[in-house]
């Protein structure tokens, strides 16, 4: 069986909404691997969520092809299989932070009971249960990211895809989140994957992959 969650061959996109088609991602061949910790660094337009909102399955390349064998077609990768973190938390205003966090379970079409059940769980494992009934606007900005980390986390996803969740967190406060998220995927088989510009958080990771220009360059 090929144990690989997502795997990349020559992929590429061009987006042509403008005048001028750009080359946002060239040819990126890759594989990520159950368990997998992997910093992808690079300088901005580099083409890091480009990369992101294709293994996803967000977005659809413009040339190569992308496969999921560990985890099947693409429109049943989310939001169970694949969570998703991004730079801002996203949560919905009018919702505490435990219905935030049940959003995904619900739309896996799990019971009510269960999907409060697993997202009490999720902000257990992130340190975050005694704020369950706040609402995002009482909430700092780094616990709306942990409670978005929260989120992802509750369905226990084979492939968590972060893209710059500390970016918009003073330095220690985005240490503490990565400590949160580390030690909270330690001893599954979740694979992280991490754009950042944080050398310090990447350093943290077992692999870094480096994107320039819309080229990817993977460490063997
Ligand atoms: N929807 C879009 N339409 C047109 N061009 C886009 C679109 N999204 C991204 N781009 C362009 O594609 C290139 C890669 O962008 P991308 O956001 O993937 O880079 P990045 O490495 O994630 O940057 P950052 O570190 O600033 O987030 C950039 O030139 C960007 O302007």
């Amino acid at each position: 069986m090929d144990e690989v969650l997502v795997r990349t061959d020559q992929v590429g996109r061009t987006y042509s909404q403008g005048k001028t088609p750009v080359v946002a991602l060239s040819s990126a061949t890759c594989a990520i691997l159950p368990g997998a910790r992997i910093a992808l660094m690079g300088p901005s337009g580099g083409g890091k969520s480009t990369l992101l909102h294709l293994l996803a399955g967000l977005d659809t390349p413009t040339s190569g092809s992308i496969t999921w064998p560990m985890l099947g077609a693409r429109e049943t990768l989310r939001p169970l299989k694949i969570g998703l973190v991004f730079q801002v938390p996203s949560l919905l205003a009018p919702l505490t932070v435990v219905e935030n966090v049940e959003i995904p379970l619900l739309l896996g079409q799990g019971s009510t009971e269960k999907a409060r059940a697993a997202a009490l769980d999720a902000l257990d494992r992130i340190g975050l249960r005694s704020i369950g009934e706040k609402l995002p606007e009482e909430l700092s900005g780094g616990q709306a990211q942990r409670v978005a980390v929260a989120r992802a986390l509750a369905t226990y996803p084979k492939l968590l895809l972060a893209d710059e969740p500390t970016g918009q967190l003073d330095h220690p406060t985005a240490q503490q989140l990565f400590d949160v998220l580390l030690e909270s995927l330690e001893g599954t088989e979740t694979a992280l994957v991490v754009a950042t510009h944080d050398r310090i958080v990447a350093e943290r990771m077992n692999t870094i992959w480096h994107m320039h220009h819309g080229l990817l360059e993977v460490q063997a």
